[in-house]
């Protein structure tokens, strides 16, 4: 070989390099491998070289010599259709590009521009095709009328882009992760650019925020799918600004928890107050601050962080809402009695004269009118209210004082209040309490003392139909009033039923991750 080199090569120094690179062994088995198998045909009696030639002949070692034939030759670039005829070649940067595309959408949004009519790449997919290729980007425009050719092909698709003015620098996924508290369809939503872009989710999913650079659209991925792939859903402004501007939600009215009707026997489930006062038909409740709908508090999204109590560190503290007779104190109950070393009440404040069997400190804190109404003055009451011309209340310290004990706190309050706990001293773990259907309250409570605490046993009756309809109604408009607060929702249908659920849901909380508020998880 080097001698048939000769002519081409005319210095010294080159015609040696060349016969020490064809002396070179490695050089010599590379080129003989094929060959080789030829040659030991022949020779075949040898056991040696049978050994060999089996192994030669093997599937994959046939296999990884065609592949070392093909790289060596590079034979590895696809075929390419010829570049389409009708390319400018004014044009100095435009871009050919070859997607293979299979059932999945190709991930990207498309706008036209105001001023030219171009069409320009709105916006991409996160994790989408467009994306994971590289080559498409936001204000790039597209040249053809491509539109119908991609949603409508599958395979290799070629088509002409015109790189938009600035390339994007690669992303880092941001991790913000927020849980929705409304529940979204892009199908119904008509000012969505792409419905079939869109992500659908429902009150209470944990979606992962993967771009918030649009401010209207935002991109996301359920975290509970199996292979999330990003969608568009509103932004939290958005969301805000056409909630506002839509007609105000029917809230529940001040008078929902009961009728005067209900007021002669209407006594508080936690401390034993009057829902309303007869005379007045005043609300017994008050919270520190209003009770009305706060407008500010649109439900929109709340960013959430995984959050795991560490052994020893205190326990969240368990709000139980729900309407009037559902079988909040039932479920406490329950709960106190199953281990009492793990959960407690609160203890509440009354100005009212203790009692010759009572002992401060036990059933109440006794306290003078006057005191109790600094401490409302000062908000320490979550709640409170007046009965009988004295003062009745749950207040923080009460909490406070339990939780300090490494117990697990249950309350009941009203919903309205439940924004007053959500702290990250509190994490409060809200479970609303649920009644069934009417006609299974019917069978449910067909025995059952509406009111049935120890105080008042002569108050207590059995539930009529007309109590079934309400908590079922103010059931309703409690959901959708407050639904975004609720973590949990249990159905008292069977008590035992609704009692293991409980117990499962704060057993869960107590030891597993969860999601909660990302600014209970920065103390
Ligand atoms: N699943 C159930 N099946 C049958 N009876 C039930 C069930 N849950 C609760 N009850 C009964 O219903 C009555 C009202 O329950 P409970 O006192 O627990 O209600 P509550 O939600 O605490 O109401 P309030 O706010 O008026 O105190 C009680 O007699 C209770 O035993």
């Amino acid at each position: 070989l080097p001698s048939q080199l000769q002519p081409h090569v005319s210095r010294p120094e080159d015609s040696s390099f060349l016969h020490d690179m064809f002396r070179e062994r490695s050089l010599h088995s590379l080129i003989k491998v094929t060959p080789l198998s030829d040659e030991l045909q022949g020779q075949s009696s040898n056991g040696e070289i049978k050994e060999l030639l089996a192994l030669l002949s093997r599937p994959h070692v046939k296999s990884l010599l065609s592949v070392h034939d093909t790289v060596a030759q590079q034979n590895y670039d696809p075929e390419l259709p010829p570049l389409p005829e009708d390319l400018d070649d004014d044009e100095d940067s435009v871009k050919i590009i070859r997607l293979v595309k299979n059932k999945e959408p190709l991930g990207a949004t498309i706008r036209q521009d105001d001023h030219t009519g171009a069409i320009l790449i709105a916006r991409i997919m996160r994790g989408g095709a467009a994306d994971r290729s590289g080559l498409i980007h936001v204000g790039d425009e597209l040249k053809e009328e491509i539109i119908r050719i991609l949603a409508q092909s599958q395979g290799a698709i070629t088509f002409k882009l015109v790189p938009g003015a600035k390339e994007e620098a690669p992303i880092k996924e941001p991790k913000v992760f927020m849980k929705a508290l409304f529940d979204y369809s892009p199908m119904e939503d008509k000012a969505i650019p792409c419905k079939e872009a869109g992500l659908g989710f429902k009150k209470g999913a944990i979606l992962h925020i993967v771009s918030q650079d649009d401010a209207t659209w935002w991109q996301a991925k359920d975290e509970e799918e199996a292979h999330p792939r990003a969608g568009l859903i509103p932004s939290k402004q958005f969301q805000e600004r056409r909630f506002a501007l839509r007609q105000p939600v029917a809230t529940l009215p001040s008078t929902f928890r009961s009728s005067t009707r209900r007021s002669s026997f209407g006594f508080r489930r936690s401390f034993r107050l009057s829902r309303r006062d007869k005379k007045t038909n005043k609300s017994m409740y008050e919270c520190k601050k209003s009770e009305l709908y706060d407008t500010a508090d649109v439900p929109t999204y709340e960013e959430v962080a995984q959050y795991r109590r560490h052994s020893g560190a205190r326990h969240r503290l368990v709000v139980l809402v729900g309407p009037t007779g559902v079988g909040m104190n039932a479920l406490k109950r329950k709960l106190l009695i199953s281990d009492p070393q793990h959960f407690s009440v609160t203890i509440p404040h009354t100005s009212r004269p203790k009692k010759n069997q009572e002992t401060d400190g036990v059933e109440y804190h006794f306290i003078a009118k006057h005191l109790f109404e600094t401490d409302i003055q000062h908000n320490k009451f979550i709640e409170y209210g007046e009965f009988k011309g004295n003062y009745y209340g749950t207040s923080m310290d009460s909490i406070r004082s339990v939780m300090a004990k490494s117990k697990v706190c249950l309350i009941d309050i009203q919903p309205h209040s439940i924004k007053h706990l959500r702290t990250s001293e509190f994490k409060p773990f809200v479970v609303f309490i649920k009644p069934p259907s009417v006609e299974r309250l019917r069978e449910t409570r067909k025995h059952a003392k509406f009111i049935s605490g120890k105080d008042d046993k002569a108050s207590g009756r059995t539930f009529t139909e007309e109590d079934f309809q309400e908590m079922v109604q103010v059931a309703q408009q409690m959901e959708t009033q407050y639904g975004h607060l609720f973590e949990k929702v249990i159905v008292n249908d069977d008590l035992s039923a609704a009692f293991s659920e409980l117990r499962q849901a704060l057993k869960r909380i107590e030891n597993e991750v969860h999601w909660v508020p990302i600014s209970w998880t920065h103390s």
